[in-house]
């Protein structure tokens, strides 16, 4: 596939070493203040951008890339706030945008194992529970995508917790606490931590690296491939087998 990059960072730079593996062509790379690339005939030969941005620039992005037709991948994190705008792009004008918090396999099974989880914890009020995530100091959004979705999976399925607070919020028992902790090089530890007078029970995905992030972007990317609408890992991994 042509494939153009937008953010050429930590993830852009990973992206790029595995899409090259997986015979993909890079045809436009876009950086911070390469606006003018948008316009570019590499740009627009794309058949998919892959972007990994900031929070703040994200939703600039995916509007330049929705103008010029080309379907986006996108994981960058911090810009759900305006999710109903790409939501209904893809809904009434027919665009393609795939969106994952996390991209890597391990955490999609930890996603679902979550749920579960919180299915039959449910059903034990005797059990508390909070979170905990920690990246690299260079991180810009707290708390992550991925504690956000993990702390969502939680929310729908535990009834005695009713919304999410960062652990310096004000909180009360039925808000579920997640504390968020920037160290060193960490490129990302998730836990979700149950506990009782009795006992302790700790669930942790600890990421050792990018590779899985950017496999699973690249994937999504082989996947929009012909695609319409708003998609997402659900889409792409079957978990019902
Ligand atoms: N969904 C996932 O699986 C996943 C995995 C890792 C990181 N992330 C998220 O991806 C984002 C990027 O992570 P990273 O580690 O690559 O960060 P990074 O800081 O290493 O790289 C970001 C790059 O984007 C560039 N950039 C900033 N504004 C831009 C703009 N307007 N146009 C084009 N480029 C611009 C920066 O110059 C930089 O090169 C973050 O939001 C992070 O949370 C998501
Ligand atoms: O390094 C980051 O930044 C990461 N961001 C995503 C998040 O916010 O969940 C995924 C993990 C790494």
């Amino acid at each position: 596939m042509k494939i153009a990059l937008i953010g050429y960072g930590k993830m852009g730079h990973e992206i790029e070493k595995i899409a090259r593996e997986r015979g993909h062509e890079i045809v436009c790379i876009i950086d911070m203040d390469e606006e003018e690339k948008f316009d570019s005939s590499e740009f627009k030969g794309a058949e998919v951008a892959i972007e990994f941005t900031s929070p703040e620039s994200a939703l600039r992005n995916y509007r330049q890339a929705f103008a010029a037709g080309i379907p986006v991948v996108s994981g960058t994190t911090g810009w759900l706030a305006h999710l109903d705008e790409i939501k209904e792009a893809c809904g009434k004008n027919g665009k393609t945008f795939f969106y994952a918090s996390n991209f890597s396999l391990g955490v999609n099974i930890f996603f679902a194992l979550n749920k579960y989880l919180a299915g039959l914890m449910n059903h034990y009020p005797g059990y508390d529970v909070r979170m905990e995530e920690t990246h690299h100091i260079h991180k810009l959004d707290a708390p992550s995508g991925t504690a956000i979705t993990l702390a969502e999976g939680i929310l729908a399925n535990i009834d005695r917790k009713e919304g999410w607070a960062l652990d310096n919020d004000a909180l009360d028992k039925d808000t579920l606490r997640i504390d968020a902790f920037r160290e060193g090089e960490v490129p990302g530890i998730h836990s979700v931590i149950y506990e009782s007078d009795a006992d302790l029970i700790r669930i942790t995905h600890d990421a050792k690296n990018r590779k899985g992030f950017a496999l699973g972007a690249v994937l999504a990317a082989e996947f929009t491939k012909g695609k319409k609408g708003f998609l997402t890992m659900e889409d792409l991994l079957d978990f019902t087998r």
